[in-house]
């Protein structure tokens, strides 16, 4: 299924009549520069257009007060002086003679993108629309806001699907109020906001904007503020959070539908948000969420004031969301200190209604008072900082990296007698090996691993590994008789000139992994049921679960609380995911993990299991092909034992890998 592009032009029609510094940032050139970017770069004919409309009366009745509505309804006959005079009533916003009927439009585009979402016409897609509206709220426009198109939309979904619950991501740099406000009582909605904040100095200066607001009533626990007390966040900030606080929460709420409320302001050369985050990160935060829902996700525009960061940054969401390999991330190098305390602050806020969160440790008591004098600290302490590692003024970054599709996207290597899925193209050539390298092989292994076929098993795994690393396929499939030797051999061999680093997953265990690097080319993240007494180096990481791999709670916490960020800092060119037989993954999140690790080395993942496994090979090719993950159902509290460990090895392992500081 495909991935749905909503604008219509006439939402350019409508503009700022009069001086107002607040407002004059909000121009038509925002929608026209990003829908001819994607139009540029060949993205617009790759999806699926579906004509935008006008919201009806009663749908805007869904989330607005009658007395609003008549009132704007009033503003296309308005004079000048008129609309002026209407305008002082409300905060940072203006209107114009044609804005109602472009913000019927805005709100309607996004029920027409629930529309497509829900009748299963697309998997995903994207509204541009203008005027935003996360911060309109039931009696008010505000911060260029008339109609709040995403609140309408999730109760337009609620009303006409039946959908139960609604995740509301909204990674715009503003609070969305206006949200927050229509759902804090409400806990089918949950709602989560990141915001440029500064103790409340920044607009629009709200004391519940700040991460103590958690919902209200049965609503309690279902909104989620993380304030961000410092300009300047940068990729390692963003990642944290979705990392430790928004997954964790988002995999035990297990949504029907996620709906984006997707501001780009919160990039590099904004204005308004005054961070440093690129435009790539917008294709692993749209990546990140994709597996939840089915793959059922829409974005609706809010903000983005930087033509130029808007227009790379909506090209990279569109991009994601059609399926093209991810960007890789350079040099994460963890959040910085103003980043955890927010984080760490959102988890202890959050621990009593989430047991995902349940193991986040309180931050140090400094009340709110002496908050300011430490954020004067803080800023001296940046301004104490190289000017260079700072962002630069003029606000300078490199164009995102082009994200090429491979001509093949998942290739096979299996036993000839077994057939090879759907989808798959099955590798049979294979260049022959060194004979110093089957020598090597030979004299390592006795077992049957290689014996005559399995030279052939070789030399085609290899022949795939190279073609993965020359982007000629973008992941695959590798059947073997003994995983476990096998994978020692690529392992091995794998690191000489191959790729640089290879980010090793393990899932299950058959014995000590006695081959370990200390250098850094190989990463070895093992989950497992066994604690492994194995030395631990930086570079060998066991994950011990009580129940095992078959707990699929414990499961996917440590995959999001660990495996994630490990991965984003170490950012490999190659991803080996070994499957030992036994090891009892439960199929959907086997899915899901196969779905995740194609946010690391542009998707270059290589699937290593067993023969006797071979039942799980439809699903393994399912996932591979990029077909949405099934939904986690019911998952049951994480052991405490589970939660507790993986918290410790976190606060053992994080003076060595920055991105799993949660603690400050
Ligand atoms: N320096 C201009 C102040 C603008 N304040 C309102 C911002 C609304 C953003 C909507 S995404
Ligand atoms: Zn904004």
């Amino acid at each position: 299924m495909g991935t749905a592009l909503l604008y219509d032009e006439e939402m350019t029609k409508y503009k700022l009549l009069w001086v107002d510094a607040a407002c004059k940032i909000e121009v038509p050139e925002r929608l026209i520069v990003s829908y001819e970017a994607l139009v540029r770069s060949g993205l617009s004919d790759r999806c699926i257009s579906i004509p935008a409309r006008e919201a009806s009366d009663s749908e805007i009745l869904l989330v607005h007060s009658e007395l609003y509505l008549e009132a704007v309804k009033k503003t296309p006959y308005m004079t000048l002086e008129d609309l002026k005079e209407f305008t002082l009533q409300f905060g940072d916003v203006y209107f114009h003679p044609n804005i109602y009927h472009c913000a019927k439009l805005a709100s309607g585009s996004a029920l027409q993108l629930v529309d497509s979402v829900m009748t299963g016409k697309v998997r995903n897609g994207i509204a541009l629309v203008r005027p935003p509206g996360h911060h309109s709220m039931h009696s008010a426009a505000n911060g260029f806001c008339v109609f709040n198109n995403v609140a309408i939309a999730a109760r337009y979904a609620k009303q006409k699907y039946g959908v139960k619950r609604v995740l509301i991501v909204d990674w715009d740099i503003h609070h969305g109020q206006g949200v927050q406000y229509c759902f804090e009582d409400d806990p089918s909605v949950l709602y989560f906001s990141w915001h440029r904040y500064e103790h409340q100095n920044f607009w629009p200066n709200l004391r519940e904007s700040d991460y103590d607001s958690v919902g209200k009533e049965s609503g309690a626990g279902f909104n989620i503020n993380v304030p961000w007390n410092n300009v300047g966040m940068e990729n390692s900030d963003y990642l944290s959070v979705f990392c430790h606080v928004l997954l964790p929460v988002a995999y035990e709420f297990c949504p029907d539908l996620v709906l984006v409320c997707a501001g780009f302001d919160s990039a590099i050369g904004d204005p308004e948000g005054e961070m440093c985050a690129t435009p790539d990160i917008f294709a692993h935060l749209t990546h990140l969420l994709m597996n939840l829902a089915g793959g059922k996700l829409c974005a609706v525009l809010e903000g983005g004031y930087n033509l130029t960061s808007l227009a790379q940054s909506v090209c990279q969401t569109v991009q994601t969301l059609l399926g093209d390999p991810l960007p890789q991330l350079a040099n994460l190098r963890g959040p910085c200190k103003s980043a955890v305390e927010s984080l760490q602050c959102a988890r202890s806020a959050h621990r009593r209604y989430w047991s995902f969160l349940k193991h986040a440790t309180d931050p140090p008591m400094t009340d709110i008072s002496t908050k300011h004098i430490k954020s004067a600290m803080e800023e001296e302490e940046k301004t104490e900082m190289a000017e260079e590692e700072r962002c630069t003024e003029g606000k300078v970054w490199p164009e995102p990296p082009e994200r090429l599709c491979p001509p093949v996207c998942s290739a096979s290597v299996l036993p000839d007698d077994v057939a090879c899925p759907d989808g798959l193209k099955r590798l049979s050539s294979s260049k022959d090996l060194e004979p110093l390298l089957v020598s090597k092989l030979k004299n390592r292994f006795r077992t049957a691993a290689v014996d005559g076929d399995g030279v052939t098993t070789f030399s085609r795994l290899y022949t795939l590994i190279e073609k993965l690393v020359a982007n000629e396929i973008r992941n695959g499939l590798v059947l073997v008789p003994d995983v476990a030797a096998v994978m020692m051999c690529v392992v091995q061999d794998l690191t000489s000139d191959l790729v640089k680093r290879v980010l090793v997953v393990c899932v299950g265990k058959e014995k000590e992994l006695d081959y370990v690097t200390t250098d850094g080319k190989v990463l070895v993240v093992q989950i497992s049921s066994e604690d492994s007494e194995e030395q631990r180096s930086k570079y060998y990481i066991p994950v011990c679960l009580k129940k095992g791999c078959s707990d699929t709670s414990g499961f996917i916490q440590a995959v999001l609380g660990l495996l994630l960020p490990l991965g984003y800092e170490y950012n490999p060119d190659l991803v080996l995911l070994v499957r030992m037989p036994g090891s009892g993954v439960v199929d959907s999140m086997w899915q899901q993990l196969i779905g995740l690790l194609q946010g690391f080395a542009k998707g270059h993942t290589l699937v290593l299991m067993q023969v006797n496994e071979k039942a799980c090979m439809g699903s393994t090719a399912s996932a591979l092909l990029g077909h949405p993950a099934p939904p986690l159902q019911d998952l049951q509290t994480p052991f405490p034992e589970d939660g507790d460990a993986l918290e410790r090895l976190r606060e053992r392992l994080q003076a060595d890998w920055k991105m799993l500081q949660t603690t400050s």
